[in-house]
């Protein structure tokens, strides 16, 4: 499969922009009806952001946060430091406050890590400092540096990762397929990342390579990445694909020869267990029944080997009133609206009759993956083994 850089990419999506020194993002929740460039000017607007998944993707929130504390570092409202320490204790409770946003993604706590890696080794390093101010001067220029590393590294693992995990279904397809039918859910493209995406990126390097014959996608309710997004990447992208609802996973597969399932991650641990979006568990159980490859591809910021199995894993949980409505554009009168798809006190705290369960990502058993793809290569599962030896492509 040829090797693509950085300079034949396709047309894409973006998700965060950096103009003149100043960060913008595409409001996600308003997507694919509208593209309203959101301004990001403070680290606790990035945490708004997060939150309140204007911007999402796993990479990509790790990205936002690294950018806006990059940022915040070279405004006007930074208030005067004398010593490293100085900086260390200012810049703390910003990173915690960020990494507490969402805390199922691995990415966000691994890029706050790096940053506080820095902090402390540049401080150790520098406390006893003859010249206090070039060494406050020096920590931050080495902050700025793993801030901008966090966004810009994205891109370039997305493709190796995609080529990776394009060239296993390939070679591992079966005998006399000359194009090959996957299905992906959630979004895992360019709007979930740095750009050209990780499960997405392996759909459009297959296309690329003229060997796929259709992306299949789940709509992935409540909060629809499939349907507003990946069906938006998808239609950028012009790649041929086929929307199905989440509930139609398994007649797919019993009826339409499906060659592949391909996921992103939020976290992957130890033993191959993953973390990712709401229905990623499921379609693996019907893929394991169906006999059909089941891929994760994330980069290796996404491993988490401090847990050893899935059931370590926090998952988040979202507000009831995201999984009770629905965003989209009025039919008669073109305008954006948010509609309540359910009765009246749904979901509402003070009537405990009718909860909502709305948990934002499932764990899938490393025994019901295939593979695990990085940008550093594939982890197969052998046979009869119910682990992942992730460590081998970290
Ligand atoms: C490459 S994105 C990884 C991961 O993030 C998504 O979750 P969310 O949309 O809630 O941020 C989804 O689980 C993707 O697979």
């Amino acid at each position: 499969m040829a090797t693509m850089g950085k300079d034949d990419l396709p047309e894409m999506m973006t998700s965060i922009r950096v103009v003149e020194g100043k960060i913008e993002i595409v409001d996600q929740l308003l997507l694919p009806h509208q593209v309203q460039w959101l301004p990001i000017n403070s680290p606790d607007e990035a945490y708004d952001a997060i939150k309140s998944m204007k911007i999402r993707g796993a990479p990509a929130i790790a990205s936002l946060a690294a950018l806006s504390l990059h940022s915040y570092l070279s405004s006007p409202t930074l208030p005067p430091f004398t010593t490293p320490d100085n900086v260390a204790q200012h810049l703390l409770p910003i990173l915690d406050h960020l990494q507490s946003s969402r805390p199922t993604a691995v990415n966000l706590s691994e890029a706050m890590n790096r940053i506080r890696a820095v902090l402390r080794h540049t401080h150790s390093k520098s406390a006893e400092s003859s010249e206090p101010d070039k060494a406050v001067q020096k920590i931050m220029e080495k902050v700025k540096k793993v801030c901008m590393a966090v966004h810009d590294e994205d891109l370039v693992r997305n493709l190796d990762m995609s080529r990776n995990g394009a060239m296993w279904f390939w070679m591992n397809r079966r005998e006399g397929k000359k194009k090959l039918k996957i299905l992906t859910v959630c979004n895992t493209g360019s709007l979930a990342t740095s750009g050209y995406g990780t499960a997405l990126g392996v759909i459009t390097a297959l296309f690329q390579a003229g060997q796929l014959d259709t992306a299949y996608y789940a709509q992935t309710t409540p909060y629809h990445q499939g349907s507003r997004l990946t069906s938006l990447e998808l239609t950028t992208l012009k790649i041929p694909a086929c929307m199905i609802c989440d509930t139609m996973i398994g007649s797919l597969m019993q009826l339409h020869d499906i060659d592949g399932v391909v996921v992103g991650a939020d976290r992957i641990v130890a033993n191959g267990d993953t973390a990712n979006k709401i229905g990623t568990y499921q379609a693996a159980v019907l893929a394991q029944r169906h006999k059909v490859p089941f891929m994760v591809v994330a980069p290796v910021t996404t491993v988490d080997r401090s847990l050893k199995t899935g059931n370590e894993i926090h998952i988040e949980q979202r507000p009831p009133i995201e999984a009770t409505q629905v965003r989209g554009r009025d039919i008669s009168t073109g305008q954006l609206s948010v509609v309540r798809i359910t009765p009246e006190g749904v979901g509402e705290d003070d009537k405990p009759w009718n909860g909502v369960y709305n948990p934002s990502f499932d764990v899938t058993p490393a025994e019901l993956i295939s593979c695990v793809v990085t940008e550093k290569g594939v982890a197969e599962r052998q046979e009869g083994e119910n682990s992942i030896d992730v460590a081998s492509v970290c």
